[in-house]
């Protein structure tokens, strides 16, 4: 069900299911998640076999510490049915569903995990990537306590809004800001799409700088080159631990005395709730790490 624990998504690497050296590949990268992808980075004559291998990995116990997931092909499409029932029974750590428009598909989804034996472990992860989606965005997130994150699927809704892609991501924001106001207002986590070109380090890390600005939880990936810089920009800075731990204590210093303030900033109730959540991050990321050392 979904989570009552902080767990850090900063970096979320898709790969493509058929493809053996990048699933083996996975089992050494230091990203926070996988997606195993069985839609679109699958050829239709590949789909089976790669189903086969996703579902091979989930139950491998060998990617550690790495949330699994494995990515459906959607509602409607051929192979939906199927990928359904075999990846439920597999047990990953989640079953992303591409492309879900409303709130009925996500009870759909869900009343067939149940009906495939998904084990309670397994949440249901949906893509939000239409612009109905974006107009949707909260009911769809609200649908279920099993659905326990969003992911943008931007280069789907740049297609449909036949917008293109350029820096600084303009024609999306009305999209992402629906998206992130959907998913706050139902209390669920929210990952960033993908950055197509992989040899454009200083425009990934743009992205990624503002996707955590915006209040994204994490990026989606395509490639191991993007996971360090993904997990850089989504873990609270050093300076960010620093201020956190500074606003508690002089919130706890200040108890009784009326105003209170950190390096001559006025701090309410408010900041200090923030400073316990960069905290809670930073401890969760630096559990997580440490499990991989
Ligand atoms: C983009 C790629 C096709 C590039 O592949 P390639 O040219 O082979 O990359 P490299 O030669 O630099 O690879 C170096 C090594 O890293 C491994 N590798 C590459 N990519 C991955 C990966 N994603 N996960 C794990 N390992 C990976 C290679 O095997 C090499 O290993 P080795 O030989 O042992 O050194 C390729 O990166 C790729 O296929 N990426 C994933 C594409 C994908 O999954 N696309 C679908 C999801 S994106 C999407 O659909 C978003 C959404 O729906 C939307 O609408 O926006
Ligand atoms: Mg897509």
């Amino acid at each position: 069900m979904a989570d009552t624990v902080f767990r850090p998504r900063r970096s979320v690497l898709y790969m493509p299911s058929s493809n053996a050296r990048a699933l083996d590949k996975a089992k050494t990268l230091p990203c926070d998640a996988l997606i195993l992808d069985l839609e679109d980075a699958v050829a239709p004559d590949a789909k089976e076999a790669a189903r086969e291998a996703a579902c091979a990995a989930a139950r491998s116990g060998e990617y550690a510490r790495r949330e699994l997931t494995i990515r459906i092909n959607g509602i409607g499409m051929p192979w939906h049915e199927d990928d359904l029932r075999a990846a439920a029974a597999a047990g990953p750590d989640a079953i992303v569903v591409p492309k879900v428009g409303s709130a009925d598909e996500v009870r759909t989804l869900v009343a067939a995990m149940e009906d495939a034996g998904a084990p309670d472990r397994t949440t249901l992860w949906a893509m939000v990537e239409t612009p109905g989606a974006m107009l949707r965005v909260e009911e769809i997130a609200s649908a279920s306590d099993r659905l326990s994150v969003l992911v943008m699927g931007t280069n789907d809704l740049v297609k449909e809004l036949y917008a293109e892609h350029v820096p600084g991501r303009q024609p999306l924001l009305a999209g992402l800001g629906l998206a992130l106001l959907g998913a706050r207002a139902a209390g669920k986590a929210i990952l960033d799409g993908v950055y197509n070109d992989v040899k454009d380090t200083e425009g990934f890390l743009a992205e990624c700088a503002q996707g955590r600005q915006l209040g994204f939880d994490g990026k989606t990936l395509i490639h191991p080159g993007q996971v360090t810089g993904a997990n850089e920009a989504f873990a609270p800075s050093s300076q960010a631990v620093e201020d956190a731990r500074g606003i508690l204590q002089a919130w706890e210093d200040g108890q009784g005395s009326g105003v209170v303030t950190y390096n001559g900033r006025m701090i309410e109730n408010l900041h200090v709730e923030s400073a316990q959540r960069v905290l809670t991050m930073h401890e969760a990321i630096t559990a997580l790490e440490a499990e991989a050392s």
